[in-house]
């Protein structure tokens, strides 16, 4: 069980280490977000009871290990020292439709822990399963776990650690925007990928731009504004879409890209925005929403504003193609 510590442009592989008391939602959210299983289905997980590893390739390489609930890690046959110094993210997962008291417990006591081996670790926390809250109660879940994991930081004189808080569900997209701004975190070029988006929407009229793990709908990175939910939504399904209409699946997969033509897509909706779809390396696809008002997309007009997108989509892919082939060396 190796990964690296991140973000370290030397290394490829970025790990993610799931933790959580039993029945949290460990596994379900695993199988959900990356091997795209039906929410409902994960009724009929069972159990795991060995820490387990899995492996994705995207546009940085991710280890995701789940260490069961049930498991006591700091029982001496466990190399847990060696496993959490190689971890870049701790995400620890909170049932909040179950008594969450136990959980924030377990949560300091790891995080005391974690801290002293690997202190410059992101800890993340899920609070999951609010589909089974109201609107306010989700706020007041999240403030009060807030309030009572702050109090416990400062009692333990970690202060200084970087903890943030999500609130999640399986049943609709929060968990892919968790995961989206977890993963994040983990790339060390992200910054520079930010600005190349926000050239390309400043120069092409794009209202929002997203770099998506086309398996995952994961998204690796966005222009710096407010990422909206509907407009996620439209562009996720939009991969979905494209997939259904030309094998997009099969070609983003193998494609090591250079091989044929990147699949593109576009789709006019009733308020006249655009969605814009064009294949990236390493299994990502660019997407996006684009206003092009008032023009008949038969028009002139209209095709020559594609083919400038187009023409500087390709040269930021390029840019991509370059920036990973010299920080990958
Ligand atoms: N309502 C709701 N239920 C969820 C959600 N995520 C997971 N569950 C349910 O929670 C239960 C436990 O999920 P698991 O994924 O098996 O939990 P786990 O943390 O892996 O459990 P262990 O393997 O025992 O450590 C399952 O019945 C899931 O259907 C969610 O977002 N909302």
């Amino acid at each position: 069980m190796e990964g690296h510590l991140i973000p370290d442009p030397t290394n490829e592989n970025a790990t993610i280490l799931l933790m959580g008391l039993r029945r949290s939602g460990k596994s379900s959210i695993c199988k959900v977000v990356f091997h795209k299983l039906q929410p409902l289905d994960t009724l009929y997980l069972e159990s795991t009871s060995k820490p387990t590893t899995e492996n994705f390739r995207s546009l940085i390489n991710l280890s995701v290990i789940e260490l069961p609930g049930q498991l006591n890690f700091f029982e001496p046959t466990y190399d847990h020292e060696k496993l959490f110094k190689s971890i870049g993210a701790l995400v620890y997962i909170i049932d909040s439709q179950d008594e969450y008291l136990n959980a924030l417990t377990n949560l300091s006591m790891i995080i005391s822990y974690i801290y002293k081996v690997n202190p410059k670790i992101n800890v993340e926390v899920l609070i999951h399963k609010i589909d089974g809250l109201s609107e306010d109660f989700r706020l007041d879940t999240q403030r009060d776990i807030m309030q009572r994991v702050g109090d416990e930081l400062l009692d333990l004189g970690l202060e200084g650690l970087q903890v943030s808080f999500y609130l999640t569900s399986i049943f609709d997209h929060s968990i892919y925007e968790a995961f989206s701004r977890i993963i994040q975190k983990l790339i060390y070029e992200l910054p520079a990928l930010e600005n190349l988006l926000d050239l390309l929407v400043q120069y092409n009229k794009f209202e929002k731009l997203f770099l998506f793990d086309v398996n995952s709908k994961i998204y690796v990175a966005t222009d710096s504004s407010p990422v909206d939910i509907q407009t996620y939504e439209a562009c996720a399904e939009f991969i979905d879409v494209t997939i259904d209409l030309d094998g997009l699946y099969g070609d983003v997969k193998d494609s090591d890209e250079s091989k044929g033509n990147p699949t593109k897509c576009i789709s006019r909706l009733q308020n006249g925005s655009v969605l814009y779809l064009h294949q990236m390396i390493r299994g990502l696809a660019l997407v996006g929403l684009v206003r092009l008002d008032n023009t008949d997309q038969f028009s002139m007009e209209f095709k020559n504003a594609l083919s400038l997108i187009d023409f500087n989509v390709n040269v930021f892919k390029k840019s991509l193609e370059d920036m990973w082939k010299n920080s990958r060396l």
